[in-house]
């Protein structure tokens, strides 16, 4: 039976064509990946049948019958809910309370019934090995907490149709896997799923089918297992794609590495773990930073970058105490973030001004031809005055690592920066940085996927992967050693 079907959907904002054809059936129990370059109209589908917007034309059915979603309480008494990164959470309130709040249990019709509130949501957070976040504040939880929570809220509702849009995209592996038994579950239960990721291994170990999105149109549906990721590639963009991840020179090459390293840090101090890291990194060398989710890697960078008070360090030799990530900028320091929302965009801001704040305020350089930039970055736009917020979230992030990569840094460090990226973009940010590394800059790049990591060490002439269990580096891969395998057995086993 087919649980969803969409016909000829259109939507346009102003002059903007969003949806020019979106056409797709899905069928009950189905799980199918929506997969689409940044901007080509997967969030304004997924808004459509959640109801927050209307389409312009075409029609919806509902296991075979004509639905007009007309608003968001429509489509949920339809059963269609959707998750997404954009979190919907109070965060004074509880766990349950959150979990519950479309539906809280009343005793005598007029009270919070408490046992059952709890009662019910511990059932979900049991299935999902959450049990632990009973009874917590949201506000006490981590972000990726907080994603799975709104993923959990989700899935109270017993949805007949979920929509899972990119909620896995600053997930790690173990949470990835939660999410996928949860979906499996679904499935079984007789729910559809429409999964909307850029992260090809999970749609290929998570989806049964595959809708691929071009500029608004849907482009072909097809199983999961017909085609290759370069074939999916191809539909994704349009062209034939030659060399996806392209070896630009050979790891093994190690006899290179300068004696001097131009970043050098004798102890490296994290509050959380209350440990101390040796760090030497070389010019022109790519470090990525893995291991299981919350061990450390993110305050590894922060803390580099001054964001956790003073840290004393040495930069070609020469001894520099980083008070703040302005005086961090001042010494050749760059920061990526992958947190758009909180810590990337300047929200009421143009392109332009989000793409050259840095060069402009804290480096004071004028004459920057942000037009052109914007062009080399890949940006999906019309004007470079035209507010971020316009922009789909792949090109909104892809301005804020523009902003960081035109200051030229000497070293470059990345929290987790291409999330919400989508594939194509994502090589072209990979090219991006090993042409910085080719100039003599070096990086060290956290990431919440390992194949990401493993992907750009391939691609610059020295790297190394380190890997960090409860605040310290475990193990050091190198040259042929670097392999997914060997990064997950060493986050697992500490360092085995
Ligand atoms: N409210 C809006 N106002 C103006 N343009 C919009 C609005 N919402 C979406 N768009 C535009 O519609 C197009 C499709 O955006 P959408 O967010 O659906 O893409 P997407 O495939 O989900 O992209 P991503 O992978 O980057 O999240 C983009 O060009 C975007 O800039």
């Amino acid at each position: 039976m087919i649980a969803l079907r969409c016909q000829n959907i259109k939507k346009s904002f102003g002059s903007v064509v969003a949806l020019s054809n979106a056409t797709l059936s899905v069928e009950k129990g189905e799980i199918r990946a929506l997969l689409g370059g940044n901007g080509s109209g997967k969030s304004t589908l997924a808004r459509i049948l959640g109801g927050a917007i209307k389409p312009d034309e075409g029609q919806i059915e509902l296991y075979e019958k004509p639905c007009a979603l007309r608003s968001p309480a429509y489509s949920k008494r339809q059963g269609i809910v959707i998750t997404s990164q954009e979190l919907s959470l109070f965060t004074n309130l509880s766990v349950e309370m959150n979990l519950l709040m479309c539906n809280i249990p009343k005793r005598l019709g007029l009270f919070t019934d408490h046992k059952e509130l709890r009662e019910k949501a511990l059932f979900i957070l049991k299935e999902m090995q959450l049990d632990h976040l009973l009874g917590k504040k949201v506000s006490d939880l981590s972000p990726n907490q907080q994603y799975l929570i709104e993923f959990a809220k989700a899935l109270i509702q017993k949805p007949k149709i979920l929509i899972v849009d990119e909620i896995t995209s600053a997930l790690y592996r173990e949470e990835v896997e939660i999410v996928k038994t949860m979906l499996r579950y679904l499935k079984n239960e007789g729910a559809s799923v429409l999964f909307i990721s850029h992260r090809m291994s999970e749609i290929y170990s998570i989806c049964d089918s595959v809708t691929v999105m071009r500029n608004g149109e849907t482009i072909e549906t097809v199983g999961i297992e017909e085609k290759d990721q370069n074939e999916l590639l191809s539909m994704m963009s349009g062209r034939e794609v030659v060399d996806k991840f392209p070896l630009i020179h050979s790891i093994e090459n190690e006899s290179n590495i300068s004696e001097h390293p131009v970043l050098s840090v004798p102890e490296l101090y994290l509050t959380q773990f209350k440990t101390r890291i040796k760090l030497d990194i070389r010019p022109g060398e790519f470090v990525g930073i893995a291991g299981l989710q919350g061990h450390g890697q993110s305050d590894l960078v922060r803390t580099l970058f001054g964001m956790k008070g003073t840290v004393n360090l040495y930069i070609n030799g020469v001894k520099k105490h980083i008070a703040s990530p302005r005086h961090a900028v001042n010494e050749g320091l760059a920061f990526i973030s992958g947190d758009r929302e909180h810590e990337g965009v300047f929200a009421g801001r143009s392109l332009s001004e989000n793409l050259s704040a840095v060069k402009k305020l804290v480096m004071k350089q004028k004459n920057i031809d942000e037009k052109q930039l914007l062009h080399e970055y890949g940006v999906k736009f019309d004007t470079p005055k035209q507010p971020i917020k316009t922009l789909s979230g792949g090109n909104q992030q892809k301005v804020v690592i523009g902003r960081w990569i035109i200051t030229k840094p000497l070293i470059l460090l990345a929290d987790d920066p291409t999330k919400g990226i989508d594939v194509q973009a994502r090589l072209d940010v990979h090219r991006i940085m090993c042409d910085l590394i080719k100039e003599g800059s070096s990086v060290i790049f956290v990431s919440s996927d390992d194949e990401e990591l493993v992907q750009l060490s391939r691609m610059a002439p020295m790297s190394r992967i380190l890997v960090m269990y409860e605040g310290e580096i475990v193990r050091i891969l190198s040259g042929s050693e670097i392999s997914t395998e060997n990064i997950v057995s060493a986050s697992i086993l500490r360092g085995a």
